[in-house]
């Protein structure tokens, strides 16, 4: 990945392209194309979260997104996400991608709506972290904005946490907006204290970006789908990777 050390790197999750995809037998849009053209752009990796029932990233998906970035684009980074329990490790022992991010999602859901939780989650996913890792992934764990959670998910082997970032979109415009953003601070602070670099998630957006990343500390990596996805069917991916690129820009100086 070729972030500077204090920038954070775009990651694109590609799953609303393949939900598209998949309402025809046509092939198109071209997830492959998706992600060429938005890392040629500036974008720094993929994200792709192949659920069980794929309604959208299939298996296919990931294999070719793995095969293309690392022939193509050997200084991005990809990013698998799943439940370890249901079907990412065997994405992550066959295609050993940068990062795994573990979402305890269950199969019928009908998208991501909660993080681990400690101590309750501990003994489970420590030996799936651990292979993880000795297969040279990096481990991030999906986590709420829960600053007392997060010595435990360092405890249980994770190098990151994403934190699970609906609470901070959806509380913007309210009273309640500088609390929940203050708690989100709190807890990539309290995370980088145990040792684990932080990553973010869900429903951001160019509205919502730049203010995050400016007041909460150190975050190494977003990945941004639904938003990016809805604003590139407006102005195209170049155009798209370009303003959340500049989204992140402007977080770095106004911080
Ligand atoms: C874990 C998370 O918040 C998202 O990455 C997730 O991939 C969203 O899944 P859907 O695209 O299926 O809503
Ligand atoms: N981990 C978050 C992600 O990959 C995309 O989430 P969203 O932007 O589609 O909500």
């Amino acid at each position: 990945m070729t972030t500077s050390s204090s920038s954070t790197a775009l990651s694109v999750n590609l799953n609303k392209v393949a939900l598209v995809r998949n309402t025809r037998h046509l092939g198109i849009p071209s997830v492959l194309f998706a992600a060429s053209v938005c890392l040629d752009a500036g974008a720094h990796g993929i994200t792709v979260h192949p659920r069980p029932d794929a309604r959208h990233i299939r298996a296919q998906d990931v294999h070719e997104l793995s095969a293309l970035l690392a022939r193509d684009w050997p200084n991005a980074e990809f990013n698998i996400e799943g439940n370890p329990f249901h079907n990412l490790m065997d994405f992550v022992r066959e295609c050993r991608p940068h990062q795994a991010t573990f979402v305890p999602d269950s199969e019928s859901q009908a998208t991501s709506d909660h993080g681990w939780t400690f101590p309750d989650d501990a003994d489970r996913l420590r030996p799936l972290i651990a292979e993880a890792k000795s297969l040279g992934v990096r481990v991030s764990l999906f986590m709420d904005p829960a600053p007392e959670m997060m010595a435990a998910a360092k405890a249980v082997g994770a190098d990151r946490v994403e934190l699970y970032t609906e609470g901070y979109a959806a509380s913007r415009g309210t009273s309640r907006a500088g609390a929940v953003l203050a708690l989100y601070a709190d807890a990539a602070r309290a995370a980088q204290a145990a040792g684990l670099e932080v990553n973010a998630g869900h429903d951001l957006s160019r509205d919502n970006l730049t203010e995050f990343l400016r007041d909460v500390p150190g975050v190494k990596e977003v990945s941004i789908g639904h938003a990016f996805v809805s604003d590139a069917l407006e102005l195209g991916y170049t155009a798209t990777t370009r303003d959340y690129l500049r989204c992140i820009d402007e977080s770095q100086r106004a911080a």
